[in-house]
Formats: structure tokens, C-alpha cells, sequence
């Protein structure tokens, strides 16, 4: 190993495949170039929320008119393999269902290292070790009596590694961690690069939570020099961002721009996106939303998001793709599974009607709900040429919606925040929760959502007022229900006692914490 460089993970069979010397030099490279900037921008997301919880509104940047104003600069062109993307199927990067979502029959396949993975050494060396053998094409399985291999024709990949601000704590370059961004892009595109490149495909990438156009401006210099050290073109990196942060919305023509040699497509990531707005407002008793499952797509702030990320897209001839219904199949009740795939149903109609270029689906089961609906309404490969009328303006893009605020939400938000962080704590990063796909994202609205309800007073339809007595109460019925629920054994394993520690802990804190992920990384997956 090169000098300076450390791994303090367990070193299991297979893991030597990829934490090579000439991978891991390559990742400390990126690290010695890359890392200043990294804390500085983290910094920087500080000093905006400082300047937001002072008042002060969001806005387009008035530095970046140029760049708006501009109507010649477009986007490079997506590779073949990334012109019709109506379906695209997202999960974790377990061995079985990377292959069984590479054989779903959606176009693309976005390999989660990020929210959908719970960010142990294991999860994300194992989950490498996956991807390579998924992008050479030679993964298989013996799981439970049955034979796992791929089929002739295969989603094509996409990988997403962690966002900016979380560290690689088993990687150390000069007695300093990585960035967990860094350790997965660099891996993946070292070790795959070539072999995806051979089968007709290419290094893509799906970059998550970016919050300012300096932030996409650091990940093209990445791709800029990774390119460069492995003897790749320009261009051959492909990125989708996914505007998830109300700050990211405010950009993303900017970060279309600063990616424009590499970038192909955008995305609507709702659930995080809901999670950026009260993180953003969290100051603002103004901006308090209703209860999470009354903040769909439709309300107008939300669907104003989805026409302005649609537009900017098209304008500059990028892919806008939509984003992920919740809801999944249900098993053993008919009538509720008709229910869950008429709700993937209307949100796919509407995203077709709206413009964007495709779609997710959280489960193989809703790949061909996605698809007819898309082959219905979008019979050519994309609607690039859809552009919707009308311009954001930043109170199209923060009016909140009307709705309700009740015992029922409340209870809510703490059950599945439990219910969540438990099966983190455990390796896994999305679960099925009252039928519902749950994953960091939505675990972050549920204790985001608590914490502004709590320091705003807010009174419940019901008449109760949120403090942390409401708060305390409710938490423990909800352990009740949850040991009810899976038993005494389990919940004695199964991490629920510690999951509410964590949730109550983020909820009653003097200070919103940026991300639930970042304490709990530290206690219990860092060591
Ligand atoms: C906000 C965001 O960031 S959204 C994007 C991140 N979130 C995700 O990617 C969630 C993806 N979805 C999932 O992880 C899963 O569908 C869950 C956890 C919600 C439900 O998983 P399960 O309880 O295993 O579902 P279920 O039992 O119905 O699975 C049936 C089969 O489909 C497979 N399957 C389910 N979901 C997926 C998926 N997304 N990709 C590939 N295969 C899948 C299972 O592995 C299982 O395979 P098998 O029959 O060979 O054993
Ligand atoms: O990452 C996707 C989201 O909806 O959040």
C-alpha cells in the first residue's frame, strides 16, 4: 500500500479484489486534490443556512444571469445508452438485486450506494465488489436454492455514490479520512471504467444532494482528472444530478452549466427534496409544511419544482427524469395492491404529461406499470423538445401548501423514524414500512418535520401543542407498538431501542443537524 495510505476496515474475502494499491492510489490522489475544496463548500452550505435562519430569502444567484441568460450553451449529447431512459429501477447494491434489478426490464439500473444503502465498511466494500462484477457483466448467485444470473439484455448501470457530507471513516489517506463521494466514484470508475466501456456502455453516474453550482463545479474537475489519469476522452463520465435541495433548484441551470461536458440529465428527487425545504426554512415559522403524506406532487409548490426542473432540462437539451412513488406491491392483500399501483400509476401519468423523460420505480413489480405508461404518453425515445411555459420564480419554487397538521402525522413520523433507523442500524438502507419504500430521504422529512413542529409550537388540528412531553410520550407508545409488532426477540435485536435514541435525540436537539446519518455514522458505523 502507498505510503500514507491506511484501511482500518475488516478485510473479508473478495475485498482485496478492490481495495487494490493502484485503486486506493487512486482515490488518495483524488483526496490530495480534491479534499480542501470539499470542506470548504461544506462550510459554505453552513454560512447559507446561517444567512437563511437570519431572515434572509433564497434566490436565483444574481453572480450565475450570464449563464441564465445565455441561449447558445447546450449539454453534450446523452450516449445511446442514456437517449431513452423511460424506466429506470433503483436499489441497493446487494448482490441479488443488483441482478435481479439489471433483469427488470427498465432501461437503467441506479445502483445506490447513497440513501439506499446504510453506509457500513462492509455494505459499500461488498456493494463494489457487486457493481464490478455487475458492469463485466458476470454476476450470479446462489441464494436459497435458487440460480441468480443475468439475462441477454440488461438495464444499463448507474451508480450513485454518498453525497459531500459524509466520510469514509475506514479509509485514511495522511491520517485523514476520505470523503465517502470520493471513495465510491473512485473505485467504481477506476475498477469499471474500461469494462463498461468494452460492453458498449460507460462509467454513468447519479450524483446526489448538491446544493450550489461550486458543488458541481467539484465534481466535473473530478471527472475532468479521473478521465485524465485513467486515459479516457473528455466526456466519457456521464453524470445525472438529481436536484433534491431547494438550494439545488435555485441552480440547476448552473450546475447543468458547470457540468455541461459530462452531464446528461437531471432529476427530481422529491423526498429529499421535501427534507432541503424544512431543512432550509427550519427558522422560518412561516414555512411550516402539513403532515408529510399531505406534501405530494401535486401541491403547487412541488409541481411548480417539476415543470422548473423539466424546463431548465429541455432548454439545454438534458434528460429531465422524474422521480419515485413511494408506494411498492403489497403482498397478500389484493385490494391494497390495486390501490398501490393505481398511486405509481397517476404519478408516472403525470410526469409523462409533464414532460420528463422517464421515470423510477423502487420495485420490479412496477417497471411495467412505468413502462406502458411512458410508451403511452411518450412514444418517441424522450420529450426533449417538451418545454413547459413559464419561469419559477422563488415564490413559485417556496409558497408552502395548505394542509393538515395532526396527531395522526405526528405518530406517523415517529413510528416509520423508528421503524427506519432500526433496520439502518441493522446494514439495511430501504425497507418496506406500512407498504410504503422507506429510505434516509423520507427518515429525514419524519425528523426534520418533528424538530420545526416542535421549535415553531405548532398546534395540532387536534388541539395539542408539539413540545417534547407530546414528543416523549409518543415515542414510547410507539416502541410499544413496534414490540408488538415484530416481537420480543426481535425488538430486543433489532436495534428499536437505539433507533429511538437516535430519532429523539435529532428531534429534541437545540439545533437542527444537517443529516440524521452524520451522528449515527459516528456511533455506531465509524468505529
Ligand atoms: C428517496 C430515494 O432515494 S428513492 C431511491 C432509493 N431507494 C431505493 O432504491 C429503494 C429500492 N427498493 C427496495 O429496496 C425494495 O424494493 C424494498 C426494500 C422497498 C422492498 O424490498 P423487499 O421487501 O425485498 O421486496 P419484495 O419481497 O417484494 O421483493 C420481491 C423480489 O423483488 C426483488 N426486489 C425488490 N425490490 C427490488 C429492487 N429495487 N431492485 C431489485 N430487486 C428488487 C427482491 O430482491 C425479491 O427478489 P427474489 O424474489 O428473487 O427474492
Ligand atoms: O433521491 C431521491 C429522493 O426522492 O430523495
Amino acid at each position: 500500500m502507498a505510503t500514507g495510505i491506511e484501511i482500518t476496515g475488516a478485510l473479508r474475502p473478495g475485498y482485496e479484489t478492490i481495495l487494490t494499491d493502484a485503486a486506493l492510489a487512486f482515490v488518495a490522489q483524488l483526496h490530495h486534490m480534491y479534499e480542501p475544496t470539499r470542506r470548504s463548500l461544506l462550510g459554505a452550505r453552513e454560512q447559507h443556512q446561517a444567512w437563511w435562519n437570519a431572515g434572509h430569502g433564497i434566490d436565483f444567484a444574481g453572480e450565475m444571469s450570464s449563464v441564465r441568460d445565455d441561449p447558445f450553451w447546450q449539454v453534450r449529447p446523452a450516449p445511446h445508452d442514456l437517449t431513452d431512459r423511460r424506466v429506470e429501477i433503483t436499489g441497493p447494491c446487494d448482490r441479488k438485486m443488483v441482478i435481479n434489478a439489471l433483469n427488470s426490464g427498465a432501461q437503467c439500473f441506479m445502483a445506490c450506494l447513497e440513501d439506499a444503502s446504510a453506509p457500513t465498511w462492509d455494505v459499500m466494500v461488498q456493494g463494489q465488489v457487486n457493481l464490478r462484477d455487475a458492469a463485466a457483466g458476470t454476476i450470479s448467485l446462489e441464494d436459497k436454492g435458487k440460480s441468480y444470473t443475468l439475462n441477454p439484455k440488461t438495464a444499463t448501470l448507474i451508480a450513485r455514490p454518498r453525497g459531500w457530507h459524509l466520510d469514509e471513516a475506514h479509509m485514511l489517506v495522511d491520517g485523514e479520512r476520505v470523503s465517502g463521494a470520493i471513495f465510491d466514484f473512485g473505485l467504481y470508475v477506476f475498477h469499471n471504467a474500461r469494462a463498461l466501456l468494452a460492453r458498449g456502455s460507460g462509467p454513468y453516474f447519479y450524483l446526489p444532494k448538491l446544493e450550489h453550482y461550486l458543488e458541481a463545479r467539484l465534481w466535473n474537475n473530478i471527472f475532468t482528472t479521473a478521465q485524465s489519469m485513467l486515459d479516457l476522452p473528455l466526456g466519457t463520465i456521464r453524470a445525472t444530478v438529481l436536484i433534491e435541495t431547494l438550494p439545488g433548484a435555485f441552480m440547476a441551470e448552473e450546475i447543468l452549466y458547470e457540468l455541461r461536458d459530462h452531464i446528461t440529465a437531471l432529476n427530481c428527487g422529491r423526498w429529499d427534496y421535501i427534507f432541503s425545504y424544512i431543512k432550509t426554512f427550519q427558522a422560518d415559522p412561516d414555512k411550516v409544511l402539513p403532515d408529510r403524506a399531505a406534501v405530494t406532487m401535486t401541491v403547487p409548490f412541488m409541481a411548480k419544482y417539476a415543470a422548473h426542473v423539466v424546463r431548465t432540462c429541455h432548454k439545454r437539451g438534458a434528460h429531465a427524469m422524474g422521480g419515485m412513488s413511494a408506494f411498492i406491491p403489497v403482498k397478500d392483500d389484493e385490494a391494497a395492491n390495486e390501490r398501490a399501483f393505481a398511486a405509481v400509476r397517476a404519478d408516472k401519468e403525470r410526469e409523462a404529461s409533464l414532460g420528463h423523460d422517464g421515470t423510477w420505480v423502487a420495485h420490479p413489480g412496477l417497471v411495467g406499470i412505468a413502462r406502458e405508461v411512458f410508451d403511452r404518453l411518450m412514444p418517441t425515445p424522450n420529450q426533449l423538445s417538451v418545454i413547459p411555459e413559464g419561469h419559477a420564480t422563488a415564490a413559485d419554487l417556496t409558497t408552502p401548501p395548505d394542509g393538515p397538521k395532526t396527531l395522526a402525522g405526528l405518530t406517523n413520523n415517529i413510528n416509520v423514524g423508528i421503524g427506519y433507523i432500526a433496520a439502518w442500524l441493522r446494514g439495511q438502507g430501504a425497507v418496506p414500512l406500512h407498504n410504503l419504500m422507506e429510505d434516509a430521504a423520507t427518515a429525514e422529512i419524519s425528523r426534520t418535520q418533528l424538530w420545526q413542529w416542535r421549535v415553531s409550537d405548532v398546534v395540532l388540528d387536534g388541539g395539542e401543542t408539539v413540545d417534547a412531553a407530546l414528543i416523549d410520550r409518543v415515542t414510547d407508545e410507539q416502541l410499544a407498538v413496534w414490540k408488538a409488532a415484530v416481537g420480543d426477540n426481535f425488538f430486543a435485536t433489532g436495534k428499536y431501542l437505539e433507533a429511538a435514541d437516535v430519532f429523539r435525540t435529532l428531534v429534541l436537539a437545540d439545533e437542527l443537524a444537517p443529516f440524521l446519518t452524520l451522528p449515527a455514522y459516528e456511533h455506531y458505523f465509524a468505529g
